[in-house]
């Protein structure tokens, strides 16, 4: 098991860069602390396989270091290395059995096969595989050929980390939940550090405790599911994650007539916390993002003095919820209507809670308090 820190890590792919745009990986300094599980998600291209490959040693980072337990390995191997990956595709050798496929990297390192045996019926018996163990790899469907991929990764308990980059591309939809359960459990009973690469945001959240968001080859928030949900640090985590993503609007500053700032969307005020009006006026910002979820959207039954009439664009039903989107100051936005609620037509008023409303500059979430996250209880608490 190991702690992997990146320090002041960058990499480009082209030889002479000159320009951001240039690096794969835009310089980060981060820690995957021992024994985690963790996420790293983003879009395609953001960077993600790059950053694995060279945790792995596969790939040599242009600038910066990679240590694990605080000892760079920049000149290990990735062998030397002590990491077992599995990637997208399965890697099986497809004239040896099942048993030997994942025996194959206890016997590479000398375990005594008293052990190996034991230890591959373990594996197998967790990814359902036990009674496939006497056959040929080559008969496998690409599921299989994946969960023997994975047990591969599984069988040693003395690596310092397991990278799974996609992993379960190739498996059917049903199977994906069952495998993402036991690779949770998997984790919880080996303590193993494991970094799960993907672009879906349901299966970074099944399965780890802290994620990773890649935007750009920049690392622009790491945090637990509900810290990146509530206060989602940079206007991409807002819109990556959530299902549909965050409103954002533009607002702008302007004081009002005695000289105090207010915060307005064309010619609509909008109310947000004092201490981040406060941060906003010290940090002279021009432009401001703010951005709200559908889910924090407050939806008035009836006319209400602190709400917006907004128009009603259309209801879309999702069987257990509805989105409701409407018109605010000529931009189209989104609520999320529970199940109970009152379906709206024509006009509607809505609010947004001040703790729930985001203020952003330069896309990164202005925070008075840090990077920690406000919870709900402690809203609520705060409220009161
Ligand atoms: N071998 C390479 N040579 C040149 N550029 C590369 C190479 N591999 C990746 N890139 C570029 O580096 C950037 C990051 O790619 P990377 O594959 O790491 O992203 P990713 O997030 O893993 O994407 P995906 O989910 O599609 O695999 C992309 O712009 C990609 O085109």
């Amino acid at each position: 098991m190991a702690e992997i820190t990146l320090n002041a890590l960058a990499h480009s792919y082209s030889e002479n860069p000159s320009k951001a745009e240039d690096y794969a990986i835009r310089e980060m300094s981060h820690v995957w602390e021992q024994g985690g599980a963790f996420a790293l998600l983003g879009p395609s291209g953001c960077g993600k396989s790059t950053l694995l490959n060279i945790i792995s040693g596969l790939l040599e980072p242009s600038d910066g270091e990679v240590l694990f337990d605080g000892k760079r390995v920049n000149e290990l191997k990735p062998e030397e290395r002590n990491i077992a990956q599995v990637f997208q595709f399965p890697v099986v050798y497809d004239t040896m059995t099942v048993f030997d496929n994942l025996a194959f990297p206890l016997r590479n390192i000398g375990v005594p096969e008293h052990k190996v045996t034991s230890k591959v019926h373990e594996v197998a018996e967790i990814l359902e595989l036990s009674d496939q163990l006497k056959r040929k790899a080559k008969g496998l469907s690409a599921d299989q050929k994946q969960k023997v991929s994975m047990g591969r990764g599984l069988v040693r308990d003395d690596v310092s980390a397991i990278l799974f980059d996609e992993p379960l591309t190739v498996i059917d939809p049903q199977l994906k939940w069952k495998l993402r359960r036991k690779l949770k459990q998997i984790h919880e009973q080996f303590n193993i550090t494991m970094v799960y690469v993907t672009h879906d945001q349901l299966e970074a959240s099944t399965f780890a405790d802290k994620i990773a968001v890649m935007y750009n080859g920049q690392i622009v928030q790491f945090g637990t599911p509900r810290e990146l949900f509530e206060n989602p640090a940079h206007t991409f985590v807002g819109y990556f994650i959530g299902s549909p993503g965050m409103n954002f609007f533009d607002a702008h500053l302007t004081p009002d007539s005695q000289g105090n700032p207010r915060l307005m969307f064309g010619d609509l005020q909008i109310s947000i916390r004092d201490d981040v009006l406060l941060a906003l006026k010290n940090m002279d910002a021009a432009k401001v993002t703010l951005g709200i979820r559908p889910e924090f959207v407050h939806v008035w039954d009836g006319k209400n003095d602190d709400a917006y009439q907004v128009e009603v664009d259309y209801v879309e039903d999702l069987g257990t919820y509805k989105i409701l989107s409407f018109l605010f100051n000529g931009q189209m936005m989104k609520a999320r209507l529970s199940e109970d609620q009152k379906v709206p037509s024509g006009q509607v008023f809505v609010s947004f809670p001040e703790q729930w409303t985001k203020v952003y500059v330069n896309e990164y979430l202005v925070d008075p308090n840090g990077p920690m996250s406000v919870t709900v209880d402690q809203e609520v608490e705060h409220a009161n």
